[in-house]
C-alpha cells in the first residue's frame, strides 16, 4: 500500500501541523550541521506555496520533559527563516494561550515554530491528551520526521489519531529508497557495516543475511568478529558479551551463502588521538597488547573496493574507523569514494544516517550517493524489517483491486420531492466517480422514484432506507423489495441504529429482512454498532459480533456476497462526536476478522465496510485513510454540498 502524501491533499487556507526532525547538533548556540533543516525545506516551501498556514513541531536533544534552555528550538527557527527567506515566527511554549494566539494570527504562507516537543512530559509517552491538543491546532498533520519514525511519540504518531496524517517529501523519499533495499534490491547487494557497536546492529545483520550477497565489516565492530574467530585484537574495542552472537552470525551467513568479508589488516595505535604513533598490521599476525585497531588497513581497503566494484545496491552504515581524527579516516574516506564511484555506474547507494552521513559530509561526498538518510536509528530499524510507528501512522492510499469503495448518503427523513430533485441534479454535475468508487444516495421513500429518474443517466446509484421482508399483503406502512426494484433502486439500508433503537427492530427481524433483500438481488447495507454504555463497558466487540452473526444467521457465503457492512457507533450518530480514525479502524478490523472466521479470508477481503457517524469533510480523510475503512455512510453531511467534498476526498486518495 502506498502512503498518502502532501501532494494528495488540498492545502489552500488549511492549518497544517508539520512534524519535522530538527534534532540537529548545536554547540554554543550554533548549529554545527544543518543537514536535517535543509532536508525539510522542500516540504515546508511546498505547503507555503500552496497557501497553507504551517505550524512546525520538532524535538531537539533529550530534555527530560521540562523546559531546558540549552535545548531550545529558537536557533533552529532563526536559521530556518534565513534558509526559507521568509518570516518564521517562534513561540517559546508548546501549548497554551500564547500558542493558540500565534496560531490564530498565522496567515496563509506563514510559518510558526513551536518550542521543543520534548519540553512536554507527554511527548515521549505518546500521551493522548497532548496529541489531541496539538491536533486541535490544525486541520492536517504532515509527517516529514523520518529521523524520528522509530519513536511512537505524541507529535508524530499520537496526533494521527485525531487528524489525518500525510507524508512530506522527505519522508516519501526515505521510504522509497529504503524500501527498495528491503524489498527487491538489485543484485549484487553489498552491505557495509562499521561503527562502534555490534549490539546496535545485530538485528539489521540478521535481517540482511536473508537479502544481501556480501556483508563487509569494518569499524570497531570488526574486532568482536575477529576475536570470535580467535584472532589477537590487543586492546581494540570488543563487546565481550557479543562474541557468541558474532560466531552465530558467521555460521548463519555460511549456511545462507552470504559472504561476510572481514578486514585482513588494520591501522593500530596506542591511543585514540591525533598525531600518535601508528602502524599497520596484518590481522593474521595479531594486534600486540596495548595497541588497538582504529582503522582498516590498505590491503583491506583494496579488498573492500574490489567487493564494492560490481555491486548494484549498497547500504552503508557506520564508519570504518575513527574518522573524526584524520590519522584514522583513510579507510572510511576510501570506502566512501568507492561507493561514490560505483554509484556513478548506476548502483543505488544508501547511506544510513548518523556518523556515516557525517563522514560522507566531511569528505564532501554526500551528494555523490543515491540517498543519504537523515535517520540513523530509524534507517537501521527500517532495514531490520521492523515496522516503524512513525510510518505506520501515516494514512494510506486506497487500492482499488481489493474491494469496492462506497460513499453513501442517508438522507433520513429529510427533503421533499422538489428539494430532492434540485439537490440531486446539482450532485450529478459535480460527482463523477469514473468507476473508482460508488456514490449512493438514499432519499426517503417518497423521493425515490424522482431521484432514480434524475440519476439514471449518471453514475450515482440509489438506495432505500428500509424495506419489509414480506412480498405483499396486510402490512400497513411497509414497502417490499419488489416495489423498490420496480422503480430501479439498487441498494437498501438495513438495521440502522435509528431503526434498531427508535423502532425496536430486533436482530431476528433484521435477519429476515437481510435474507429477503439478498434473495431479491438488491444490495444490503447492513448497519451495526454499539451504544455509548456498551462502549464504556468494553462491550463494543461483543455487540458488533452479535449483530453480525445474528444478521447472517442461516445465510451461506454465496448468498452473502453482496453484503455491505456499515459500522456506526450509535454514540457518534448525530451527536457531533466522531470515532477517532484508530477507534474506527480497530472495529473495522475486528469485523473483517470476524467475517474471515464466519466465511473465509477471500470473503473478508472483498467485503466493503463503511464507517458512519458524524462524518464531515474535516474528519473524513483520517477515517477513509485507514486500511479497513472502505468509505462512509453519511448522515447530515449528505444533505449539503459537503457530500461533494467527501467524494472529492475519496477520489484524491484512491490509487
Ligand atoms: N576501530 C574503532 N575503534 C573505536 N571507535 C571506532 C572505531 N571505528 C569507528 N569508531 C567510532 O564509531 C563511532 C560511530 O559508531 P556508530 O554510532 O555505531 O555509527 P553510526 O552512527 O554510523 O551508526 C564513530 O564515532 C567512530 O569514531
Ligand atoms: O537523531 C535522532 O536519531 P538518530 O541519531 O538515530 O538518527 C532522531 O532525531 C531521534 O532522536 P532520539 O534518538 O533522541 O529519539
Amino acid at each position: 500500500m502506498e502512503k498518502l502524501t502532501i501532494k494528495d491533499v488540498d492545502l489552500k487556507g488549511k492549518k497544517v501541523i508539520m512534524r519535522v526532525d530538527f534534532n540537529v547538533p548545536i554547540k554554543d548556540g550554533k548549529i554545527t550541521d544543518e543537514t536535517r533543516i535543509v532536508a525539510a525545506l522542500d516540504t515546508i516551501q511546498y505547503a507555503l506555496d500552496k497557501g497553507a498556514k504551517v505550524i512546525l513541531l520538532s524535538h531537539l536533544g533529550r530534555p527530560k520533559g521540562e523546559k531546558d534552555p540549552q535545548f531550545s528550538l529558537k536557533p533552529v527557527a532563526d536559521r530556518l527563516g534565513e534558509l526559507l527567506n521568509n518570516k518564521v515566527y517562534f513561540v517559546d511554549e508548546t501549548r497554551g494561550p500564547k500558542v493558540e494566539e500565534a496560531v490564530s494570527e498565522l496567515k496563509e504562507g506563514e510559518v510558526l515554530v513551536l518550542e521543543n516537543t520534548r519540553f512536554e512530559k507527554g511527548e515521549t509517552k505518546n500521551d493522548p491528551e497532548l496529541a489531541k491538543y496539538w491536533a486541535s491546532l490544525a486541520d492536517l498533520h504532515v509527517n516529514d520526521a523520518f529521523g524520528t519514525a522509530h519513536r511512537a511519540h505524541a507529535s508524530n504518531v499520537g496526533i494521527a489519531d485525531y487528524i489525518p496524517s500525510v507524508a512530506g517529501f522527505l519522508m516519501e523519499k526515505e521510504i522509497e529508497f529504503l524500501q527498495k533495499a528491503v524489498e527487491n534490491p538489485e543484485k549484487p547487494y553489498v552491505v557495509i557495516l562499521g561503527g562502534a557497536k555490534v549490539s546496535d546492529k545485530i538485528g539489521v545483520i540478521n535481517n540482511l543475511l536473508n537479502k544481501a550477497d556480501k556483508i563487509l565489516i569494518g569499524g570497531a565492530m570488526m574486532f568482536t568478529f575477529l576475536k570470535a574467530l580467535d584472532k589477537k585484537v590487543g586492546s581494540s574495542l570488543v563487546e565481550e558479551d557479543k562474541l557468541d552472537v558474532a560466531k552465530e552470525i558467521l555460521e548463519n551467513a555460511k549456511a545462507k551463502g552470504v559472504e561476510i568479508v572481514l578486514p585482513i589488516d588494520a591501522v593500530i595505535a596506542q591511543k585514540i588521538e591525533a598525531g600518535v604513533e601508528k602502524k599497520t598490521v596484518k590481522i593474521d599476525d595479531g594486534i600486540p597488547e596495548g595497541w588497538m585497531g582504529l582503522d582498516i588497513g590498505l590491503e583491506t581497503v583494496s579488498l573492500f573496493k574490489e567487493k564494492i566494484s560490481d555491486s548494484k545496491t549498497i547500504v552503508w552504515n557506520g564508519p570504518m574507523g575513527v574518522f573524526e581524527i584524520d590519522d584514522f579516516a583513510f579507510g572510511t574516506e576510501e570506502v566512501a569514494k568507492a561507493i561514490a564511484e560505483v554509484t556513478k555506474k548506476g548502483c543505488i547507494s544508501i547511506i544510513g544516517g548518523g556518523d556515516s552521513a557525517a563522514a560522507a559530509e566531511k569528505f564532501g561526498l554526500a551528494s555523490e550517493f543515491s540517498h543519504v538518510s537523515t535517520g540513523g536509528g530509524a534507517s537501521l530499524e527500517f532495514l531490520e524489517g521492523i515496522e516503524l510507528p512513525g510510518i505506520s501512522s501515516i494514512s494510506e492510499k486506497k487500492n482499488l483491486n481489493e474491494r469496492i469503495f462506497i460513499l453513501a448518503g442517508n438522507w433520513k427523513m429529510n427533503k421533499t420531492n422538489a428539494e430532492a430533485a434540485e439537490f440531486v441534479s446539482k450532485l450529478i454535475g459535480q460527482i463523477k466517480t469514473q468507476d473508482k468508487f460508488e456514490v449512493i444516495v438514499c432519499p426517503p421513500f417518497t423521493a425515490l422514484e424522482k431521484v432514480r429518474d434524475i440519476t439514471s443517466t449518471s453514475s450515482i446509484k440509489v438506495g432505500a432506507q428500509n424495506v419489509y421482508y414480506e412480498d405483499k399483503g396486510a402490512y400497513t406502512g411497509e414497502i417490499s423489495v419488489n416495489m423498490l426494484k420496480d422503480i430501479g433502486v439498487e441498494y437498501v439500508i438495513l438495521g440502522h441504529s435509528e431503526r434498531r433503537h427508535i423502532f425496536q427492530e430486533s436482530d431476528e427481524l433484521i435477519n429476515k429482512k437481510l435474507k429477503k433483500v439478498l434473495a431479491s438481488g438488491l444490495k444490503p447495507i447492513l448497519c451495526v454498532g454499539e451504544q455509548l454504555e456498551e462502549r464504556e463497558k468494553g462491550l463494543t466487540f461483543n455487540v458488533v459480533e452479535r449483530q453480525i452473526k445474528e444478521a447472517l444467521y442461516g445465510l451461506t457465503e454465496e448468498e452473502s456476497k453482496k453484503i455491505i457492512i456499515a459500522y456506526e457507533p450509535v454514540w457518534a450518530i448525530g451527536t457531533g462526536k466522531v470515532a477517532t480514525p484508530n477507534q474506527a479502524q480497530e472495529v473495522h478490523k475486528f469485523i473483517r476478522d470476524l467475517l474471515k472466521d464466519i466465511f473465509n479470508e477471500e470473503f473478508a477481503k472483498k467485503t466493503t465496510i463503511l464507517y458512519g457517524g458524524s462524518i464531515k469533510p474535516n474528519n473524513y480523510l483520517g477515517l477513509f485513510g485507514k486500511p479497513d475503512i472502505d468509505g462512509g455512510l453519511v448522515g447530515g453531511a449528505s444533505l449539503t454540498q459537503e457530500f461533494v467534498e467527501l467524494a472529492n476526498i475519496m477520489k484524491s486518495i484512491i490509487e
